[in-house]
């Protein structure tokens, strides 16, 4: 579904955040980006959802080549892309489902609502999300991500500040994704995916 030829990233000071890369995405599968600290997991993964403009090479989405504007690449990406960011950006005054319907305007109440239960949280709901915990807050995100029924979804470190038994709750979720028919891409230096990933990418150190 999703093709990247030999993307790479330069930044205007001149650093290379990530060398030629090439992989493919596609549904049904779970794909772990991995890699050192700086190796340029979250720009590849920036790339994909079309957040971030490679320097070079070539964007494929169901065998379509993305044009570099951002009005093509803002379309593709609200129609397609959920995207979980590696800190959950969440208003702590609203309550999870006020959150998840900020995602998109035809997000109602009764969506919002299935997304939080798909990650075990419909019960929390009506609740203010800065009474939740650093997990729970993870899920919301994902929630957010997941109502909008997107073919894809990324997530960037979704993992990294939680315990076993969040981690667990969190691949979990990811795998319904996956058997949900989604293509999911997790890029993570958190070594416990190895067990939940379908296939890795592993991104060269820089
Ligand atoms: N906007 C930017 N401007 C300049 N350099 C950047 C920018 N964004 C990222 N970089 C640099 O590009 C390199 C790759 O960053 P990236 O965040 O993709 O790596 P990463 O593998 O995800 O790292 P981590 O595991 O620490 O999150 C890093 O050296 C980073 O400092």
């Amino acid at each position: 579904m999703i093709e990247l030829i030999d993307v790479s990233k330069t930044y205007g000071t001149g650093k290379v955040a990530l060398h030629p890369t090439s992989a493919r995405f596609g549904r049904g599968e779970l794909v772990w980006l991995s890699g050192p600290s700086g190796s340029g997991k979250s720009t590849l993964l920036g790339i994909a959802s079309l957040l971030v403009l490679e320097s070079t090479g070539t964007v494929i989405v169901d065998g379509q080549k993305v044009a570099r504007d951002d009005t093509t690449r803002n379309l593709v990406r609200e129609r397609r892309f959920g995207i979980v960011p590696q800190t959950p950006r969440l208003f702590a005054e609203l309550t999870p489902a006020q959150n998840v319907m900020l995602a998109a305007p035809s997000i109602t109440r009764e969506d919002a609502e299935r997304a939080l239960g798909r990650v075990g949280l419909r019960q929390r709901a009506a609740r203010s999300v800065k009474t939740m915990s650093g997990g729970e807050q993870q899920r919301v995100s994902i929630a957010r991500a997941l109502a909008k029924d997107p073919d894809v979804l990324f997530a960037d470190e979704p993992t990294s500040s939680l315990d076993d038994a969040n981690a667990s709750a969190i691949w979990g979720i990811l795998r319904d994704a996956v058997d949900s028919g989604r293509a999911v891409v997790v890029a993570s230096h958190d070594a416990r995916i190895a067990g939940h990933a379908d296939r890795r990418v592993a991104i060269g150190a820089v």
